[in-house]
């Protein structure tokens, strides 16, 4: 059907700037604000719930939530750190909360008194995060609400003439406020939109069209995430006919493909991910500690979107303070300590489009390369390895690409059939470089019958 603000585009972008982003793969979310110092509990009650939520969960009036900002002094920012220890971590880009659904700002906004310059800190949070992780190599992406709950003109619903001369007054207001933050941090490579579900934003698919257009004027080679994107009828993400909007897929939110789900591969996408099991803010209480992830889980959930041509944004909620909490710093340091052994099986890596998913781990590899890499991160209790290859193919060797080198000869069970023998190696995620060639001439053809 004809749209007027539907997907702008049927295949994934090719530029060098979408190329870049799709080789990093591996990316740091960032949620930080007021919501960090309650850190889930209000009045010596725990919350079990998201912290960034408990402004809703703990029915707070609105002016006694803001007055949070008024104890807002960071005393232990440091941006440096922040960006030397992500860089460990073997991230690639970085994605900074400027606004959560609070609507209290991490920068000096011209169009609002509720941001960080109001605040005992009077910082620039995100000028100071832009500039330090790009000291660090780390690109640096820029995550925006649209949902708002201080802002006296936000609606969720238009149920009248007031309704829509307010959330016009709103849209303007975020308008304005997106191109500010495009116009004061020109170097960002996207933006990253959340808090557009609600009727009244996909009643406005044409603003959300214009916003996406707007900040590409500014900022050339942009990359703007599906979330942002609204069509004439009110689809999101994808328009009415099913085309992706916006340049990659990000509704994938504590949730993975299947990850034999090869229909993913067609588009760009990102899946984001907690490291507890439902909070993004830092949240101080046992109901968050005990849900934590291990590196080994995270680790499997990068191969994992690795192999499925997606990228894996982990997200870290440091403290009210502004420090990093120290379990999150270890998990961090493990997690690059892998990557810098094993990050030639992640980054620039995407679907191996022949193999098939193996159950005990995930193939990856470059596009219009040979090499074959498997990431095995559930061993096989018989800790023989089994790897069926594509037809025609046979495996040579599995070098293993952790130090001290290890080359395990394959065993030819059949054809295109082999087994590692694993041997006692530790549990732990390895990933073997595989060597592969083309099988002798058969004979014969394998039979198959429809059984
Ligand atoms: C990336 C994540 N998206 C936000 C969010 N808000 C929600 C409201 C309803 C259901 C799910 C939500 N996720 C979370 O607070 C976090 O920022």
């Amino acid at each position: 059907m004809e749209l007027n603000y539907g997907a702008s585009r049927q295949q994934p972008r090719q530029d060098a700037a979408m190329q870049r982003f799709r080789e990093h793969r591996f990316g740091q979310f960032v949620h930080w604000g007021l919501y960090a110092m309650p850190a889930g509990y209000w009045q010596g009650t725990e919350y079990r719930f998201a912290a960034e939520f408990l402004q809703k969960t703990a029915n707070i009036p609105e002016p006694e939530w803001a007055e949070l900002a008024q104890q807002f002094s960071a005393e232990a920012f440091d941006a440096d750190a922040w960006a030397a220890l992500a860089a460990r971590s073997g991230v690639k880009y970085a994605t900074f909360t400027t606004k959560h659904h609070d609507g209290f700002c991490l920068w000096p906004s011209q169009y609002t008194d509720f941001h960080s310059g109001n605040t005992p800190a009077a910082r620039d949070f995100i000028g100071e995060l832009v500039a330090a992780y790009q000291r660090h190599g780390i690109d640096v992406y820029l995550y925006y609400s649209v949902l708002d709950w201080h802002h006296p003109d936000w609606r969720y619903r238009l149920e009248s003439a007031e309704d829509q001369q307010a959330f016009k007054r709103y849209l303007d207001f975020a308008m304005n406020q997106l191109v500010e933050l495009a116009q004061r941090y020109p170097s960002v490579k996207g933006f990253w939109f959340d808090g557009t579900w609600d009727e009244s934003v996909k009643a406005n698919g044409r603003w959300t069209w214009e916003v996406e257009q707007r900040l590409k004027e500014l900022i050339p080679g942009l990359i703007v995430s599906s979330r942002l994107r609204a069509d004439d009828l009110g689809a999101r993400h994808r328009d009415s006919n099913g085309s992706l909007m916006g340049d990659y897929e990000s509704g994938y939110e504590r949730r993975l493909p299947d990850p034999w789900d090869r229909s993913v591969c067609e588009q760009d996408w990102e899946a984001c991910m907690t490291i507890p099991q439902a909070s993004w803010g830092y949240h101080a209480g046992p109901w968050a500690k005990r849900t934590r992830k291990s590196a080994a889980e995270l680790i499997d959930m990068i191969a994992h979107c690795t192999s499925l041509s997606g990228n894996f944004l982990l997200n870290f909620g440091p403290r009210g303070d502004g420090s990093i909490d120290p379990e999150d710093a270890a998990l961090a340091e493990q997690i690059g300590n892998w990557l810098a052994q094993n990050g030639a099986a992640i980054y620039g890596k995407g679907v191996a489009t022949n193999w098939s998913y193996p159950g005990w781990g995930y193939y990856t590899q470059e596009a219009d390369s040979e090499t074959v890499y498997a990431v095995v991160t559930k061993w096989p209790t018989a800790r023989r390895l089994r790897l069926q290859l594509p037809a025609g193919e046979r495996l040579l060797a599995a070098t293993l690409l952790r130090e001290p080198a290890l080359q395990l000869n394959p065993q030819e069970l059949e054809t295109s059939l082999f087994e590692l023998e694993l041997g006692n190696s530790s549990e732990e995620t390895l990933v073997f470089e595989l060597t592969t060639a083309a099988a002798e001439e058969q004979s014969w053809t394998e039979p198959n019958p429809d059984v």
